[in-house]
C-alpha cells in the first residue's frame, strides 16, 4: 500500500479510480478484437503512422539553435510538411468508397488471389516492395516497415513533393533505428563530498569508454551519450555485446546513486525547470504525472532536503513502481523524506493541505512548478518501445486529448503566481501536443481574473508561454506548430481479418486515414473516437497572441533522440475558470 502524506488530502471515489486502467490502454482497448488481429497481421499500423506524420508539418528549427550544415529542413514559416497536402495524394488511384472488406469480397468474386499471410511475410512483401520499385531512397540497409510503408504510398501517389522526400525518409530512417544509449551523472545541488567524490571517480572511469560514450554538459548535468560509430550505435540491445564492462559499470552505478539512465527529452522538462527558476534548491514541486519517477528524481535531486517533491499518479500499482525505482536509485533517506506521495486523477487533484508551525492556520499548497508529462499516445518511444507502431491510430491520441488538456489546466491551477508548469509529452502528435496547450491558454484567457472578479485588459496574459531556454549540447529544438491537421482511422471493415484474408499487396488494402477538416465535419457522422472542438488549430488572430512557436519539439532525425514535446507556461496571475 502506498503510503500517502498525512496532509495529502485524497479525492472521493479514490478507491474505484485507482483500478481504472491507464488512460492509454483504455484509449487503445477500445480496439476490438478482430480489429487488433487485422492491425498487427496487416501492418495497418505503420501506415496510418507514415500517412498521419507526412500530413503534419514539422516545425522550423529555431534560430537560436542555427541550422547546422546537414539539417535537411528548410526555414520555411512553421516548416514544411514532409509530405503532400491532405487529400492530394492520399487517395489510392482506383477504388475508393467502398470499404476494403467489400472490395476484397468483389476481388473474391472475380477470381482474384487473396493471400492467407502472417507478419512474416508481411515485411517480406514490403521488402519487395522497396526494392523493386524505383522510388528514391538514401537506405541501404534493409528497409523497416516505415520505410516500406512509405514505399507504398509512392506506388499510389504521384505528388512531386512526395518523391525525392529526402527529410521525411530521414524522419523515417531515425524513427527505425534503436535508441542510442543515455544517462546522467545525478546532479545534487547540496552534494556531500562523498556524493561528489562518487561522481568524480565515475567520471574518470567513464573516461575509459571514450571511444563508445561522449559526454556533453546539460545545464548542471553532465550527460552521457553514445558515441556516433560507423558501425551499429551502442543501445540498450546491444550493450552486453559490444562492452560488458560498460554495461557492469552502469548498472552498478545506477544501484549506488552516481547516475541515472534516462533518455535525452525526458531529462529536459526539469532540466528548463530549473532553467528559468522555477525548481531550485527549497522549491515546492508537483509532479502530476509522476510514474515511473524519472523526473521526480531529477527535481528532488535540485530541491533538496529543504525542498518539497510531491509526486502523483492516478495508479497505484505504478505509484508503487515509482518507489520501488526510487529505493533501487539510492536517494539518501533524507532526502526521501522530502517527497510526498499521492493517488489521485490529476485532472482533479487536491492540493495538500499545509499547517502554519507559527499560527497553525490551515492552508493550501501552491507549487513553484509543475511537471505535467501527461499520459500520451507515445509515439516518440517508438525506438525503444516495439509495441507502439504496430498499434498505431490517430484516434488513440484524439482519445488522450481532453484528458491532458484537462491535466495541464488543473497543474495551471495549482502552481503558484509566478511559478511555471512544464507541459511535455513523448509524441510528435499535435493534437496532444500543441493542441492542448493552446486550449488551456485560450480557455484560461477567457476566464475572470480572480483578484477583482473582471475581464480587465492587463498587459500580461494570465498565463503565457515562456521563451526556451538554451539548449544543452548540439540539440536541435524545432519551434511548436500553429497549424495542424485532424484525422480518425474509421475501421468499418475489419470482419474479414479472422479468416486471414488481407493481400497486401493490394493498394485497395492500404488502410487509409480520414482527414477532418472541421468539428461540424467530423461530427456529421457518428466518430470512432473522441472528437473536441479544441483539437483544431486556432484561428491566425488568436494564434499570434498564444505564440506556440515557443513550445519545442524533438525530432529524432536532427539528433538522434526520441520524439518529444514540451512547453513552459508561466502563471502571472490567479484565475477562475468560468
Ligand atoms: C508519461 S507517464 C509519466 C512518466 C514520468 N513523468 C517519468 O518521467 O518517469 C504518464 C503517467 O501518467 C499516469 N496517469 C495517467 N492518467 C493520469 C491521470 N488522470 N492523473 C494522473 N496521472 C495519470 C500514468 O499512470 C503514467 O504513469
Amino acid at each position: 500500500m502506498i503510503e500517502t502524506n498525512n496532509d495529502m488530502e485524497t479525492t472521493k471515489g479514490q478507491k474505484k479510480r485507482k483500478r481504472n486502467k491507464n488512460p492509454l490502454s483504455q484509449a487503445r482497448g477500445k480496439q476490438n478484437k478482430h480489429e487488433n488481429v487485422w492491425f498487427r497481421r496487416s501492418n495497418a499500423g505503420y501506415s496510418l503512422f507514415v500517412q498521419y506524420y507526412m500530413n503534419q508539418p514539422i516545425g522550423t528549427i529555431s534560430s537560436a539553435e542555427g541550422v547546422k550544415s546537414g539539417d535537411a529542413t528548410s526555414s520555411k514559416e512553421e516548416g514544411h510538411k514532409i509530405g503532400p497536402k491532405t487529400g492530394e495524394g492520399m487517395q489510392p488511384k482506383s477504388g475508393g468508397g467502398n470499404s476494403r472488406a467489400a472490395k476484397r469480397r468483389n476481388k473474391k468474386k472475380k477470381g482474384g488471389k487473396i493471400q492467407n499471410t502472417n507478419s512474416k511475410t508481411v515485411d517480406e512483401s514490403a521488402l519487395a516492395v522497396m526494392t523493386t520499385d524505383s522510388s528514391p531512397t538514401e537506405v541501404s540497409s534493409p528497409p523497416s516497415l516505415l520505410e516500406s510503408a512509405y514505399s507504398k504510398f509512392e506506388m499510389l501517389d504521384d505528388s512531386p513533393c512526395h518523391r525525392n522526400n529526402v527529410e521525411f525518409q530521414s524522419f523515417l530512417k531515425a524513427f527505425s533505428q534503436p535508441l542510442p544509449l543515455s544517462f546522467r551523472m545525478r546532479q545534487f545541488e547540496t552534494a556531500s563530498e562523498r556524493r561528489q567524490m562518487d561522481n568524480e571517480v565515475a567520471e574518470e572511469v567513464l573516461a575509459e569508454f571514450s571511444d563508445l560514450v561522449e559526454a556533453v554538459q546539460f545545464g548542471n548535468t553532465t550527460l552521457y551519450r553514445s558515441k556516433n560509430r560507423p558501425s551499429d550505435v551502442l543501445c540498450k540491445e546491444n550493450l552486453s555485446r559490444i562492452s560488458p564492462d560498460l554495461k557492469e559499470f552502469l548498472q552498478e552505478n545506477s544501484q549506488n546513486g552516481v547516475l541515472a539512465r534516462q533518455e535525452i527529452g525526458s531529462m529536459l522538462p526539469v532540466v528548463a525547470l530549473h532553467d528559468v527558476g522555477a525548481i531550485r534548491v527549497g522549491a515546492k514541486v508537483l509532479d502530476v504525472c509522476a510514474s515511473p519517477g524519472s523526473k521526480t528524481l531529477q527535481a528532488l535531486e535540485i530541491v533538496g532536503q529543504n525542498g518539497r517533491v510531491v509526486a502523483n499518479d492516478v495508479s497505484e500499482n505504478r505509484l508503487i513502481t515509482l518507489r520501488q525505482a526510487l529505493g533501487r536509485s539510492g536517494v539518501s533517506s533524507s532526502l526521501l523524506k522530502r517527497l510526498h506521495f499521492s493517488c489521485q486523477d490529476g485532472s482533479r487533484l487536491q492540493a495538500p493541505v499545509t499547517k502554519s508551525k507559527s499560527s497553525g492556520e490551515k492552508s493550501k499548497l501552491k507549487f513553484d512548478a509543475v511537471l505535467c508529462d501527461v499520459p500520451c499516445s507515445g509515439d516518440g518511444t517508438c525506438r525503444k518501445d516495439k509495441h507502439i507502431l504496430p498499434m498505431w491510430k490517430p484516434n488513440c491520441g484524439n482519445d488522450l486529448h481532453d484528458l491532458q488538456l484537462r491535466i495541464l489546466i488543473r497543474a495551471l491551477q495549482l502552481v503558484e503566481v509566478g511559478g511555471v508548469v512544464c507541459y511535455s509529452t513523448c509524441t510528435l502528435n499535435p493534437i496532444e501536443d500543441e493542441a492542448v496547450v493552446a486550449a488551456a491558454l485560450s480557455t484560461i484567457q477567457a476566464s475572470k481574473d480572480s483578484k477583482d472578479g473582471t475581464k480587465k485588459k492587463r498587459p500580461s496574459p494570465i498565463v503565457e508561454l515562456l521563451d526556451w531556454p538554451s539548449l544543452p549540447g548540439d540539440l536541435v529544438r524545432r519551434q511548436g506548430i500553429s497549424s495542424w491537421k485532424v484525422a480518425e482511422f474509421r475501421a468499418d471493415d475489419q470482419g474479414d481479418s479472422s479468416e486471414g484474408e488481407i493481400d497486401i499487396d493490394d493498394a485497395e488494402d492500404i488502410p487509409k486515414i480520414t482527414w477532418h477538416d472541421s468539428y461540424a465535419s467530423a461530427t456529421s457522422q457518428p466518430p470512432t473516437c473522441t472528437i473536441s472542438p479544441t483539437m483544431w488549430p486556432p484561428s491566425n488572430e488568436s494564434s499570434k497572441d498564444l505564440h506556440l512557436e515557443k513550445c519545442m519539439r524533438l525530432w529524432p532525425q536532427d539528433r538522434d533522440t526520441g520524439g518529444f514535446f514540451l512547453a513552459l507556461i508561466k502563471k502571472n496571475r490567479d484565475f477562475k475558470l468560468k
